[in-house]
């Protein structure tokens, strides 16, 4: 019945794709794992064996800290893409090219700013053999010792208690990226011919809105990535902690900064506090008007452009596994704002959210300073979902602003902007691409995958399902407790070595199936 209500689902969205589907896949397919069994008898032990000098390639990886968000360390993201240019090299891939993608366009301190390289490469052209691009992010997540962090983020720490690999971009996405170059070499040190064309896209920018991709993928579709039979992103992590899961969806995310300006330089609060219209005051306040401490979004319009939420959506979330405890266990801390499954899947996966990051200009160290900012930038975002508008949504959100603001009446000036959208993306969880990904999982781990939507956003995805023409897999390698983007982020070892072996496995059933 169950298998009924997912074919329904999808046969009524036509060209829209289902809002969540959470039960195990279904692999009917002409498929045989046991004709590859033979390939994956001399693969995995290969990838065991490899264990530690793939450790030691993510080490070196991790060691650059290639923050695309701090423009200080922009030298560093550009390192790192050498880094991996040097790697893919030293592999045997060809036609390797650092893509350059001009100046990043404001809001920007330094106009000059060059944006980093998108890292291209191929292995192997064989006609005969489908094509699989994959794409991954070398850039990371600032990350700095105070925030909390037990060891130095920038270097990876082979955590033995734990069997886990810690440091910045672990899990996030320098272990999953570095996986797709182990596989190539667990293929050629076992002697095991590569069973498909392999093209790497790996960007700088993606925690920072994947500035220029867009345009460069359009231009290199029928160039570079002509003949691109599928995409295959691993850049998510599984729901919890013990079940793999493929990923179908993806929220999208428009990141705003509002920015409140009065003196022209930074202030003594004992001479000029009482007197003067301080910008911060005005900031929270502004900020304060964003959302409330429930995380209901006091935007006006907003809720009209999401989705209603059917009858027969809300059967699919009873059927994953997953629980509060998980929640709870991930942000160390008993803060969830639902206690029902079902709420928390849908507010983590299906509805809007407005996260407030931090504020530019603010004083935020340790000790009491005394000063009056003379000018502060809010940072929030708003995670979006279907149907909503990234254009609508930023007219919407700047009206907000511009409407709080004048209800101060400040003599200060406040100015909202958008500092990049990208778009989120809901699939077909049934194509050839996930029936594959399915078969590799039960080989790798034994149990069929949950399929899974994602909180969390990677802004390229829709446009190479609409650029390429072709489907979009998320294939996640690490857990839900991994800690990206937070202190302490990891990678289990066992998760690095089994989403290689999956990464493998997948390309071999991929290359197998009948449709493209
Ligand atoms: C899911 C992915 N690994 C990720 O962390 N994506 C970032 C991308 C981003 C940054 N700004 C806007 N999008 C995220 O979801 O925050
Ligand atoms: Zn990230
Ligand atoms: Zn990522």
């Amino acid at each position: 019945m169950f298998v009924n209500l997912i074919n329904k689902l999808i046969s009524t969205s036509a060209k829209k794709p289902p809002q969540s589907i959470a039960r195990t896949v279904s692999t009917t397919t002409t498929m045989s794992p046991a004709t590859l069994q033979p390939i994956f008898d001399k693969l995995f032990p290969k990838v065991e064996e490899l264990k530690p000098d793939f450790i030691n390639v993510l080490k070196q990886a991790v060691e650059i800290p290639a923050v695309s968000g701090d423009e200080s360390l922009r030298p560093m993201v550009v390192k790192k893409a050498k880094f991996l240019a040097s790697q893919l090299e030293s592999l045997g891939f060809h036609d390797i090219q650092l893509k350059e993608l001009g100046t990043q366009p404001p809001p920007v301190n330094n106009t000059h700013l060059q944006l980093p390289p998108v890292v291209l490469s191929r292995y192997g052209s064989d006609p005969a053999k489908k094509t699989v691009l994959v794409y991954g992010h070398y850039d990371v997540q600032p990350a700095q010792r105070e925030d909390g962090w037990d060891t130095e983020p920038f270097e990876l720490v082979v955590d033995e208690a734990t069997q886990t690999l810690r440091g910045r971009g672990s899990t996030d996405d320098t272990g999953p990226l570095t996986g797709w170059l182990h596989v190539v070499r667990a293929h050629k040190e076992a002697g095991i011919d590569f069973p498909v064309n392999l093209i790497t896209c790996f960007e700088g920018m993606e925690e920072s809105g994947s500035l220029g991709l867009e345009e460069l993928i359009a231009k290199e579709a029928s160039n570079y990535f002509k003949g691109v039979d599928a995409v295959c992103i691993s850049d998510n992590y599984w729901l919890g902690t013990k079940k793999p899961v493929l990923t179908y969806g993806l929220r999208g995310c428009n990141y705003y900064q509002v920015t409140v300006s009065g003196p022209k330089a930074d202030l003594h609060s004992g001479v000029f506090g009482g007197i003067i219209a301080e910008p911060m005051v005005d900031l929270v306040q502004v900020l304060s008007g964003l959302v409330d401490s429930k995380g209901k979004i006091l935007i006006d319009g907003i809720d009209e452009m999401v989705a209603p939420v059917t009858e027969k959506e809300k059967e699919i979330y009873e059927k994953i596994d997953f629980s509060l405890e998980e929640l709870n266990e991930a942000s160390g801390s008993n803060t969830a704002l639902y206690t029902s499954k079902e709420d928390i899947l849908m507010h983590r996966w299906r509805y809007p959210s407005l996260s407030v990051h931090g504020v530019e200009g603010a004083f935020y160290g340790q000790g009491a300073k005394t000063v009056i900012p003379a000018k502060v930038s809010g940072k929030f975002s708003i995670r979006t979902v279907p149907d909503m508008d990234s254009e609508k949504l930023t007219k919407l959100v700047v009206d907000h602003c511009n409407k709080s603001f004048a209800k101060l009446g400040s003599p200060n000036t406040c100015h909202a902007e958008l500092i990049h959208d990208g778009a989120y993306w809901v699939s077909d969880p049934f194509n050839a691409q996930f029936s594959a990904a399915a078969e590799a999982t039960k080989v790798v781990y034994g149990v069929e995958p949950d399929l899974t939507r994602e909180g969390g956003s990677i802004p390229i995805t829709l446009t190479f399902e609409q650029e390429l023409k072709t489907s979009v897999l998320l294939l996640p390698m690490g857990r839900g407790d991994d800690g990206a983007h937070s202190i302490n982020e990891k990678l289990d070892i066992s998760n690095f070595i089994n989403g290689i072996k999956l990464m493998g496995a997948y390309l071999h059933f991929y290359a197998q199936s009948p449709e493209n």
